[in-house]
């Protein structure tokens, strides 16, 4: 069988505030393969984008290994992490993955620019794809939700990752706009890429090739 893009071992992730500790994540494992769709669901506080941070390496777990593309992204320094995550992981999170002062297309040519090589698709041909490439002109602040999230996805995807991970990709737009994200996950998916997308919505979880429910920091 072939390795997978993803193969996170036994994270664990503590906080401490004051007196309070809270265990985010215990003895979380996750095995994604290319081409493959995890849907991860779970409740207010379950510890999804704790995983996701883990998985991006924008977070250390405190305990337990992230491999993406054979390579260990966890318990490494952040440049290497930055330089991993710049090659390997598209990011679609809710906070936005989009620089406030560029346009959509110098978005994209910033995210091509970090991972010289790895992009096949042209940015104005990506940002036509998603359906903005009469926006590419426009800063983010200029967009609706909908199109923001369809320039998000583009952004995600400028540097042709082999994972890419999503945190609810579709929780402020329309329906037309969630098919057409989705659209894209698949393609993206049937491509090859490795999707683990958090979610809420029924119509992502059920695209998805597996769904997974966290609860309180473990796999229910
Ligand atoms: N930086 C932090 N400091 C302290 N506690 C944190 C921190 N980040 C997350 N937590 C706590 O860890 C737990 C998991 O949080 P997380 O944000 O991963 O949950 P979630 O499943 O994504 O929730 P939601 O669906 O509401 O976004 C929660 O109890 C949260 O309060």
């Amino acid at each position: 069988m072939a390795a997978p893009v993803l193969s996170a071992r036994s994270l664990y992730r503590f906080f401490r505030a004051g007196e309070e500790e809270t265990f985010a994540l215990q003895g979380v494992g996750l095995e994604v393969g290319r081409g493959e769709t995890v849907a991860v669901t779970g409740p207010s506080g379950s510890g999804k984008t704790t995983l996701l941070n883990c998985l991006a390496g924008l977070d250390e777990p405190d305990g337990g290994t992230v491999l993406v593309a054979g390579q260990r992204l966890s318990h490494r320094p952040e440049s290497e992490r930055v330089g991993l995550r710049a090659r390997h992981i598209g990011m679609l999170f809710q906070s936005g993955n989009l620089l406030d002062h560029l346009t959509v297309r110098d978005n994209l040519a910033l995210v091509q620019r970090l991972a010289p090589g790895r992009h096949r698709r042209g940015a104005d041909q990506l940002l036509e794809r998603v359906g903005i490439g009469r926006r590419s002109g426009a800063l983010p602040g200029e967009l609706s939700g909908g199109e923001a999230a369809r320039a998000g996805l583009a952004v995600a995807l400028a540097n042709a990752p082999d994972l890419l991970l999503a945190d609810e990709p579709t929780g402020e737009v329309d329906a037309v706009t969630e098919r057409r994200v989705l659209d894209l996950l698949r393609e993206h998916a049937a491509g090859g890429v490795a999707v683990v997308v958090v979610t809420h919505s029924r119509a992502v979880a059920g695209a998805a090739d597996r769904v997974l429910r966290l609860r309180d920091g473990r796999w229910a």
